[in-house]
């Protein structure tokens, strides 16, 4: 079988460096190029990858146009992200994207683009497996119990706030949960966001701190008890065995996957 063609976008984020190492120790992967702000006409090992001579591109266009390539991983900005996606489609190549914070109208457009093209992408909020867990147990936990807060805990560089994981959990959540307004019903903010953001009555709280890395509790109460389910990444390496399964998967599907849940047995 021949090798998966990979452009990386992101190359020097924190996300972007290990899915690089990643993908030059899969055989069956090969890094033809990459997507930078910076260092256009250099190549990957001129910036730190010893070993690829895959060069860097900052325009999406001339990097897709002048490299065929069969997927993108894409781990940048919510704003970069989206335009390196919409770009790769209408390429002919697929996108595995872990960057988070696209809106609902933006997911809609990539899967109606996808399935016109007949081309798979997969958007996935969390690519660690416990992390995936975490989100299918809360889901199975919120049939049972109706009232839940969700806290996710990040390193501060972080844009987005909530975490995708945090929203992609509520949005599971939802599809059991009967929408329940939480709290006291006469409560009141006495300093605003107190009760953090609320969506169809759960809550959803977002900490920011040096020294995290990705973080997330889901806290279930009724009476008389409570359930804690928690899932900590201590380094981003973590999340490249879902990269990995993401990349050898969206070449056999044909429209967007929104989720790694939807991909694993
Ligand atoms: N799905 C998952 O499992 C995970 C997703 N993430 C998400 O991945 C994204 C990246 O996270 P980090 O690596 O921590 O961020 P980072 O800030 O370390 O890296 C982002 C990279 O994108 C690059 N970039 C920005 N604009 C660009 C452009 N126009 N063209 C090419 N590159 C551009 C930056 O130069 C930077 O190197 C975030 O959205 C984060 O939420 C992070 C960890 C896990
Ligand atoms: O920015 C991060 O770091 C992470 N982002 C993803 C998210 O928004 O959920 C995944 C993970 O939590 C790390």
């Amino acid at each position: 079988m021949s090798s998966i063609r990979v452009i990386i976008a992101g190359p020097r984020g924190r996300m972007g460096t290990e899915a690089v190492k990643m993908v030059m120790e899969t055989p069956e992967f090969d890094l033809v190029a990459a997507l930078d702000r910076k260092h256009g006409g250099e190549t990957l090992s001129d910036i730190g990858f010893s070993g690829s001579d895959a060069p860097i591109y900052t325009d999406v266009r001339d990097c897709f146009t002048d490299h065929p390539a069969d997927v993108l991983i894409d781990l940048t900005t919510p704003e970069f992200g989206y335009v390196h996606t919409k770009t790769a489609l209408e390429h002919g190549i697929r996108p595995v994207v872990g960057t988070t914070g696209f809106t609902d109208e933006q997911l809609e457009e990539l899967k109606e683009l996808a399935e016109s093209k007949e081309l798979g992408c997969i958007i996935a909020p969390n690519f660690a497996i416990g992390a995936v867990l975490m989100m299918k147990f809360s889901q199975l936990a919120a049939k049972y119990f109706q009232d839940v807060e969700i806290i996710e805990l990040h390193h501060d560089k972080k844009l987005d706030a909530p975490s995708g994981t945090a929203v992609k959990t509520a949005q599971m959540i939802n599809e059991v949960r009967q929408p329940k307004k939480q709290g006291h019903p006469d409560e009141k903010e006495t300093i605003q966001g107190a009760r953090g953001a609320n969506m169809n009555g759960m809550h959803i709280h977002s900490v920011r701190l040096p020294g995290l890395i990705a973080h997330q509790q889901v806290l279930f109460g009724a009476d008389g008890e409570t359930l804690t389910l928690r899932h900590d990444s201590y380094n981003r390496a973590s999340f490249m065995s879902g990269v990995k399964v993401c990349v050898e998967t969206v070449m056999k599907t044909k429209t967007l996957v929104y989720g790694l849940e939807n991909i694993l047995d």
